[in-house]
């Protein structure tokens, strides 16, 4: 229960300023992610999954700058502002605390080193003119005190440990002699290379066909439970999430909306947008019902609706979801000591708002997901 978290994100803001306006990203998440931990990043397209994990590495570059916000890092601040006292009559500003790691403290320590980053497109981290070989003993040589030939018998061994066939001979070869999945065994080979204690992997198996994707996601579990490392795991697909991960976040239009461990969150929903996103998707436990697409389209993050951000699309969304926004708290009713490591499932919905905002009485309100009938009206309603 006093565990420390490896890694700990509080309040992390981070926007865009473009012509169109300023794109709230990312705005106001907070999660941990305790050592050896498997932990999802989850939400539909343009969530902010990416926008997060690129802000935790510090690799956020113009017009995106992360504005508020903390992510500590074993005792070590990577992301850290706070309020100056104005000028009196001048708002308090927000500037880097004394304690926050410079650029070159990023690269040096932390970046490669102590959290790797695996990105879905391979060809993006590799280079085509180079062998794979020659790309993994540099990244070794350059990031651990060894000599070249020590460096080139680790490439090969890490090659062969993250599956890839006659590693002697792919050593030689080019990234575009191998086929998608094994580049991305190579990315991992290269992030597990410096042994990190955390892995960022964004979408790293999502343009794999699902036996490569199935393949890949073993190997992470397999090499997960070797070295004990930690992972942040950036996807779209529960399916994923079910297969891999320990504690999952949900993200929709810039903010955690649900924080649970793995069962309870499939088994014990309790936001509406997760129950929509698991009810989009084909389960192997629920033979019955068909697939439900979630309704209607994520909102901009450039105007975030007013209230919860999901109550144009929500179910269950009444007049009070349109006021009132709801903070991500520990569910009523629920095991406030958490599960047996302590970790607290947690929900931004007033429906399991331990504060009453008044979500009962509230009238149910009309629009996308109830199609522009009122939720609970009987037959008259529907004429
Ligand atoms: N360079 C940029 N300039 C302007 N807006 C950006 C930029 N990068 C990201 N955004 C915006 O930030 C928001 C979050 O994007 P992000 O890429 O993090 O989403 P995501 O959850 O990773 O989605 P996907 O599943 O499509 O990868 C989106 O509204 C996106 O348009
Ligand atoms: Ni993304």
């Amino acid at each position: 229960m006093s565990e420390e978290p490896l890694l700990k994100v509080e309040n992390l803001k981070t926007q865009f300023f473009t012509e169109d306006g300023t794109v709230r990203a990312v705005d106001g998440i907070s999660f941990e992610v305790y050592e050896g931990e498997l932990v999802g990043l989850v939400g539909e397209s343009g969530a902010g999954k990416s926008v997060a994990a690129l802000s935790v590495m510090r690799l956020i570059d113009s017009p995106g700058v992360i504005v508020d916000g903390e992510v500590t890092f074993k005792g070590k601040t990577l992301v850290g502002y706070e309020e100056t006292t104005g000028e009196p009559g001048e708002p308090p500003e927000l500037v880097e605390r004394e304690e926050m790691l410079t650029e070159e403290e990023m690269r040096t320590q932390i970046r490669g080193r102590e959290i790797a980053i695996i990105f879905q497109d391979p060809m993006e981290s590799l280079n085509p003119v180079f062998t794979v070989g020659s790309q993994l003993r540099e990244f070794i040589e350059l990031n651990r005190d060894l000599s070249g030939t020590e460096a080139r018998a680790e490439a090969v061994q890490m090659l062969r440990e993250v599956g890839i066939p006659e590693p002697e001979k792919r050593y030689e070869q080019y990234p575009h002699q191998f086929s998608g999945g094994m580049r991305q065994r190579v990315l991992i080979a290269m992030a597990l290379a410096c042994e990190p204690s955390l892995i960022i992997a964004d979408e790293p198996t999502t343009a794999l066909d699902v036996t490569v994707e199935g393949q890949i996601l073993d190997l992470v579990e397999e090499l997960q439970r070797k070295y004990d490392t930690a992972f942040v795991w950036v996807t779209h697909d529960m399916g994923v999430v079910a297969e891999i991960c320990d504690r999952v976040n949900v993200m929709y239009l810039g903010e955690v909306i649900e924080q649970a461990n793995v069962e309870e969150l499939f088994y014990d929903t309790k936001h509406p947008y997760t129950e929509a996103l698991l009810a989009s998707m084909p389960r192997p436990d629920r033979t019955t019902g068909e697939l439900n697409p979630i309704r209607g389209v994520m909102p901009e993050a450039i105007n975030p609706p007013s209230g919860c951000r999901f109550h144009s699309r929500c179910p269950d969304a009444r007049e009070v979801c349109r006021r009132v926004h709801p903070d991500l708290r520990a569910i009523e009713n629920g095991d406030h000591d958490g599960d047996e490591n302590g970790r607290v499932h947690r929900a931004a919905c007033v429906k399991h708002d331990a504060f009453d905002v008044g979500y009962p009485e509230s009238e149910p309100l009309e629009n996308e997901a109830t199609g522009g009938f009122e939720v609970g009206l009987t037959q008259e309603g529907s004429r």
